[in-house]
């Protein structure tokens, strides 16, 4: 059965680019009727935090991406043991003693002599004496895998045939002096474990699925499909980080960003695809296909999620807003009125509040130097309450008949002295809606 996860570490506010990776595996698995699981990296227990994993949980949430099971890899810290010991045993996991120091002044001079800079292996010829001997001294081991060094090879969902020479890449450590088991290892073992079939995740993890194919192997298992997209940017190309904050999921939902508007940008941004306004995620996933998706590097524009945001707050049913109109205090007799004629003139769902104040409370009128004597007219002529939908039809025609105004010169001024903008709804239906009279005139 396909089954895909969301890895994130909650070490901070998710962004739009983990949401691309979130995006992508939760489609792939409704799309096959398979299993999603959200898996919370949270091994490094410095940087983790409940707060985050709570955070990571309300934004998916928010989105409608909701999972089928919950990891922590903090509970499965006895099963990462077991596997080493697994390695141990198999003479892949290798035990070594070099400062980050001694390993800086290893690379500097292989990249003296033209070569790559990758680990020499020479914690893997340590006599038990030395080792015994470097103990003595202070010195704590940690662990390397063994890359069994041939190419190691995969064909990508979007990036297309890989090749990876082993040799060219360092034995990760995937075991700290501290016993911290690190990235690569513990998500290979949950990997197995799990029953993952398709990964996708984002370029930055190129190297680490070569090494991660090996250990997998190592581990028994088999090596699930792997897709890597291209990283998100913002839209002057500046990265993006969860430590920073940037581009948060959180900030985009307090900002009124509209789930469904930011669902279809994601499902298609960086792919052949056009991006439209997709309302549901079954509709979303009917369309998405990973080998539309390009690898080049991709910006990310918050500006594009407002017009899709618009969009999909016009098309909203009464029904989905009634409480929150009603939480504004418009009576419930012109509730479903007052949705009708301002839906056409909102983006964010606060922006209604704007408009109700306006229909509770008048607006100071606006009136040019060179339209006060037309307005006055026109307000004396302004037929008694309650007004209907044919009052502004009605009114206008009289001030027309009255000062020979037409035009735009006549409505312009006229919306102005009432309402205080040059814009807004269409003024026949909103005049019913006016509780008050403009305030001066
Ligand atoms: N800018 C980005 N664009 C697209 N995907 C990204 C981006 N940054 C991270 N990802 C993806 O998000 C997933 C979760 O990764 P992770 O939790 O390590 O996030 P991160 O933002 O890289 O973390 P941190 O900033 O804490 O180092 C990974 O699959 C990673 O490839």
């Amino acid at each position: 059965m396909t089954t895909t996860r969301f890895a994130p570490s909650p070490t901070g506010h998710i962004h739009v680019g983990n949401l691309r990776t979130a995006l992508m595996n939760w489609l792939i698995a409704r799309k096959a009727g398979g299993t999603f699981i959200l898996r919370l990296d949270d091994t490094d227990r410095e940087r983790s935090k409940q707060e985050y994993a709570d955070g990571i949980q309300r934004d998916l949430e928010w989105l409608g991406l909701t999972w089928d099971r919950i990891e922590r890899q903090s509970d499965r810290l006895d099963r990462y043991a077991e596997a080493a010991d697994q390695l141990r045993a198999s003479g892949r996991l290798y035990e070594v003693f070099e400062t980050p120091t001694e390993l800086d002044l290893k690379r500097k001079k292989q990249l003296n002599m033209g070569r790559p800079p990758v680990y020499d292996r020479a914690g893997l010829a340590l006599p038990d004496e030395q080792k015994a001997a470097l103990r003595a001294e202070g010195r704590e081991g940690y662990w390397r895998f063994q890359l069994d060094q041939q190419r190691i090879e995969w064909p990508d969902g979007i990036i297309g045939d890989v090749s990876i020479d082993a040799a060219s890449v360092s034995d990760p450590v995937l075991i700290r002096a501290d016993g911290q088991v690190l990235y690569t290892f513990a998500s290979s073992v949950d990997d197995v474990d799990m029953g993952v079939t398709d990964i996708v995740r984002g370029a930055d993890h190129v190297t680490n699925t070569a090494t991660q194919i090996q250990i997998i192997q190592a581990l028994g298992g088999t090596p699930p499909r792997f897709a890597h997209h291209s990283l998100l940017t913002g839209p002057q190309g500046e990265e993006l980080s969860k430590r920073l904050g940037t581009l948060s999921l959180r900030d985009l939902r307090e900002q009124g960003v509209a789930p469904e508007a930011l669902l279809s940008l994601m499902a298609r941004l960086g792919s052949n695809q056009p991006v439209e306004l997709r309302m549901s995620l079954d509709a979303l996933a009917d369309g998405f296909d990973l080998s539309q998706f390009g690898a080049s590097p991709t910006k990310f524009d918050a500006e594009d999620l407002w017009p899709l945001t618009r969009e999909r707050n016009q098309h909203l049913p009464f029904e989905a807003v009634r409480d929150r109109i009603t939480a504004l205090g418009v009576p419930d007799n012109i509730a479903e009125r007052f949705w009708s004629v301002a839906r056409q003139n909102i983006t964010r769902l606060d922006d209604l509040g704007p408009w109700w104040a306006l229909m509770r409370d008048g607006a100071a009128p606006v009136v040019a130097p060179e339209d006060e004597d037309f307005v006055r007219e026109a307000l004396a002529l302004l037929p008694p309450r309650p007004w209907t939908d044919a009052t502004w039809d009605e009114w206008t025609a009289a001030v027309k008949e009255t000062t020979g105004r037409k035009g735009k010169g006549l409505f312009m001024p006229l919306r102005k002295a009432l309402t205080g903008m040059d814009h807004g709804p269409e003024m026949g239906a909103l005049m019913p809606l006016l509780q008050q009279v403009a305030r001066a005139g």
